[in-house]
């Protein structure tokens, strides 16, 4: 059994969507399909799901919030009618969407997270609505349905392992197709609670695993994952299998393609996942497989950058000697609930990498101030321009001066390294740069490195 997760990108139009339902209906063993909201039509065009967010904006200042709401059901409407469903049928979607601002939620953080599931979960009733019309028996189920548990916060939240018990009592009937809404939970109170955006990917490896999947297909928009950003190089390398370790890097530092938080149940239940193009299914993709029996061909599989990052440079001199500066400084970022990403240090000095979005201006400011406080540095510098990319591959595992021979043509190019640190697994090398030099570094390595390979 397949448990298949169809992207925003390919289900933003009744085109889209029939390409969709060719694919499923081609494969018996697509049993669990998960689908996203109605994604871009072309580069101009907004996600269902942002305009979901601008209806939840304008439903709190006033209630003249009519022309969103129609405009987010245009886009199901539109779908709807490429299949001649029945007018009838959507009434249940219009109403749903409709009466959004009306219901009561614990808070604004809950009512955001609600407006935002509602781009998946009416998508799901419409196609479940589109297969039965065309005689394909298929069941909605959603979270609330199956017991997809999320604790965490609403717009942020995890998944709950009590969620894997739950999916296991779930029959799956034999001649039936399950159609599921990607992007959000139910918390133990009941509440809906969104994963972070790009999230449908996490629910499908959710199911993949709850359900046992021989397989989790992802479709999207792209016939593989590419060995750089498709944005940055002009056809870049599509990569035909990679290590999830591999993946997980990389995703984490940029391939927007696939969710990093992804993969992490999928490695739990051991389920290969296979990313393949909707417009040409009939390409291999991607095939992300356990380390175990995986032989590298490449030194380097891909390369990823992360613009989104911010760093805090400090110097101390002999921070090597003196106990509990670390421990303070950890303190200072528990009590704030910040979290960092990386902290390479050396003898006298250390980086703390954050992601951009956990921190704002005014937290900086107190941040900095407790840390010039308490622990004095020598030298203290808020870096808000930072880049990273990562350099990812099994392959270079041994490769012992690859390090050395990845800075030359950077140093070159006069593109200044803020920082390099090698991770602990050895399959990946992440360079800090200021965020005007990251494209440069992921083009010189790729030309160098992958370009060659
Ligand atoms: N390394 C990469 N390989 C393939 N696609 C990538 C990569 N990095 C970024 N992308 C982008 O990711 C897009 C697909 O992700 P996304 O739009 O989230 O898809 P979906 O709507 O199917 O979830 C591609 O269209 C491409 O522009
Ligand atoms: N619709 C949600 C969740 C999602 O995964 O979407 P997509 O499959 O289009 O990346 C979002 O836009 O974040």
């Amino acid at each position: 059994m397949k448990v298949v997760k169809f992207g925003g990108s390919s289900l933003a139009t009744g085109n889209n969507v029939d390409k969709a339902l060719k694919i499923i209906k081609d494969d018996p063993e697509r049993k669990v399909i998960v689908v996203s909201a109605p994604g871009k039509r072309n580069d101009d065009d907004i996600k269902v799901t942002d305009l979901l967010i601008t209806y939840a904006y304008a439903s709190l200042r006033s209630n003249n919030y009519n022309d969103i709401a129609n405009k987010i059901f245009k886009r199901y409407e539109l779908i709807a009618q490429y299949f001649n469903l029945p007018e009838k049928e959507l009434s249940e979607i219009k109403r749903l969407l409709l009466t959004l601002p009306q219901l009561d939620y614990p808070n604004a953080d809950y009512r955001m997270a609600a407006f935002k599931a509602h781009g998946e979960r009416l998508n799901a009733m419409l196609i479940t609505k589109i297969l039965n019309h065309q005689g394909i028996k298929t069941r909605f189920l959603e979270p609330k349905d199956v017991g997809l548990i999320v604790t965490g916060t609403p717009n942020n939240a995890e998944v709950n392992p009590e969620t894997y018990v739950n999916l296991k009592r779930i029959k799956l009937n034999k001649d039936e197709r399950i159609i599921f809404p990607g992007f959000y939970g139910i918390t133990p109170s009941a509440h809906i609670a969104t994963f972070s955006r790009g999230g449908s990917d996490i629910t499908g490896a959710i199911l993949a695993r709850g359900f046992n999947a021989d397989l989790y297909e992802n479709f999207t928009d792209v016939d593989a994952i590419f060995s750089a950003n498709p944005n940055i190089i002009d056809h870049p390398k599509p990569i035909k299998k990679m290590t999830y370790q591999e993946m997980r890097e990389l995703s984490y530092a940029g391939f927007s393609v696939f969710h990093d938080e992804a993969l992490i149940p999928a490695i739990q239940g051991e389920i290969p996942v296979n990313v393949k193009n909707t417009n040409a299914p009939e390409k291999p993709g991607t095939l992300i497989v356990p380390e175990e029996g995986f032989t590298a061909k490449k030194t380097i599989t891909g390369i990823a950058g992360g613009k989104n990052f911010a760093a805090l440079y400090l110097r101390k001199y002999m921070l090597n000697k003196g106990a509990g500066f670390t421990l303070k400084l950890m303190e200072i970022f528990n009590r704030h609930h910040v979290s960092y990403e990386h902290m390479p240090s050396g003898i006298d000095d250390l980086t703390v990498i954050f992601k951009k979005d956990a921190l704002n201006d005014q937290l900086i400011d107190v941040i900095c101030n407790e840390i010039q406080t308490s622990l004095n540095p020598d030298q203290m510098q808020w870096i808000d321009d930072y880049a990273i990319t990562m350099v990812v591959g099994e392959g270079m595992k041994d490769k012992l001066t690859l390090c050395a021979s990845l800075l030359y043509p950077l140093g070159k190019k006069d593109i200044s390294i803020q920082m390099i640190n090698q991770g602990a697994s050895q399959i990946s090398i992440m360079i800090g740069t200021r965020r005007k030099d990251e494209e440069a570094v992921i083009k010189t390595i790729y030309e160098n490195f992958i370009a060659e390979d």
